[in-house]
């Protein structure tokens, strides 16, 4: 068998709301396939579908092999399921909720003698197996639900958002057993919003975006997609006063207790560069009365900045942050268009010369989340709840 997974336009209307749209999808056997998409994309609803939660409205799916509608009882025992909120009786052990596991899939008592004990030394939660859930710790009561899923043997695991919450070496942990589950045979179906485990990790992602798959690659495949576009980060100085040219400027020690009260007030802190020793303690007076006026009038700088880089056809999309050091400018411009960096360099020059670096890089997987998923969702407010 080729693909673990084949959708045929599998759709899902909850009421007259198209949640899944003509599903063409297929994952390869075997493979971790990261499924990604904003909230309200359509994932969990497709995977409800595939995990013979829900039936689809039309159009058809297999699972392992078989058919969710025609044979779901055949695609419950190819399958596993690591919900993103563990499903586990709290006031059971780990043992005790994993054995209740294997008798929901009739295991017989020779192969639970086998296979509790395998599986839990595979996660390496076997120390822990006498414990209570309610007494374990996030990552722990992962790995059990990990184990109470792997039970069956199933072919196809679906772990929805695995890592959520769990400290940076739980994580790891993680990775290295979806990676070793992989290596057993298991097909992996990942939905998770962390990039950078996405990436590591998946062999191909597809990407939903409201009820549709808007595009499935590589990471790498989707990442050269967006080669066309580079993005240019410009970091700006804080502006001095002088710049904006309405105060003189003459010497005093305050300046640094000056500099930290408006930081605690979020305004633009570096006003004083010019030569930071020679403020008077009228002057830093002056700027503390007016710190909201000049506050507003660096903001109308950038805003300039902005609109006049965004007129530019060469970029696709601009944002700025305040940090705690400057204003960070990220434009993304085509890079196949002639001169399109060194015009947004002009621009930004001319307008402001307190550039502090400027630097391009690739395109990152969420870059090309952002990019995918630009389109935006259409007010749901009236949607009603359709209970499955
Ligand atoms: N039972 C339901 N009745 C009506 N609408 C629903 C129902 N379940 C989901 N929806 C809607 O279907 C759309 C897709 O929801 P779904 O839960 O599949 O998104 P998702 O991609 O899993 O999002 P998230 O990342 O937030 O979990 C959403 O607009 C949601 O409001």
């Amino acid at each position: 068998m080729k693909y673990a997974i084949e959708t045929d336009s599998l759709t899902k209307k909850y009421g007259d709301f198209l949640a899944v749209n003509d599903l063409n999808m297929k994952i390869k056997n075997k493979s971790i396939f990261g499924f990604l998409g904003p909230n309200g994309a359509g994932k969990t609803t497709t995977i409800k579908m595939l995990t013979c939660l829900i039936k689809p409205t039309s159009g058809t799916a297999t699972v392992g092999g078989y058919d969710v509608t025609k044979n779901p009882n055949e695609v419950r025992k190819k399958i596993g399921m690591v919900p993103q909120l563990v499903s586990l009786y709290k006031d059971l052990t780990a043992k005790e909720n994993v054995e209740l596991c294997a008798d929901y899939y009739g295991l017989n008592e020779d192969e639970k003698e086998e296979r509790i004990p395998e599986l839990m030394e595979l996660v390496d939660i076997k120390y822990a197996e006498d414990k209570l859930v309610k007494q374990m710790s996030g990552g722990q009561k992962q790995k059990v639900s990990v184990v109470a899923s792997l039970i069956h043997r199933p072919d196809v695991l679906f772990l929805d958002e695995p890592t959520i919450g769990l400290d940076p070496t739980t994580k790891m942990v993680l990775w290295d057993l979806i990676a070793e589950l992989n290596d057993h045979g298991h097909t992996i179906i990942l939905c998770s919003h962390d990039m950078y485990e996405v990436e590591m990790l998946c062999e191909n992602v597809g990407i939903m975006n409201l009820g549709e798959l808007a595009a499935y690659d590589t990471p790498q495949g989707l990442k050269d997609n967006l080669m066309h576009k580079n993005e240019l980060e410009v970091l700006k100085k804080m502006e001095s006063l002088s710049s904006i040219g309405e105060f003189t400027e003459k010497e005093s020690d305050e300046l640094k207790s000056i500099e930290e009260s408006l930081k605690h007030k979020s305004i633009p802190t570096a006003l004083f560069d010019k030569d930071p020793d020679n403020h008077s303690p009228e002057y830093l007076a002056e700027i503390q009365k007016h710190s909201k006026e000049i506050s507003i009038m660096i903001k109308n700088m950038n805003d300039k900045i902005l609109e006049d880089i965004k007129k530019l056809d060469v970029v696709y999309h601009v944002t700025s942050n305040q940090t705690s050091d400057g204003t960070r400018l990220t434009i993304a411009v085509d890079r196949f268009a002639e001169n399109s960096v060194s015009n947004v360099i002009a621009i930004v020059i001319k307008d402001d010369g307190n550039i502090k670096s400027i630097n391009t890089r690739d395109p990152s997987l969420e870059d090309v989340f952002v990019d995918v998923t630009s389109k935006k969702a259409v007010d749901k407010t009236n949607i009603n709840i359709i209970d499955e």
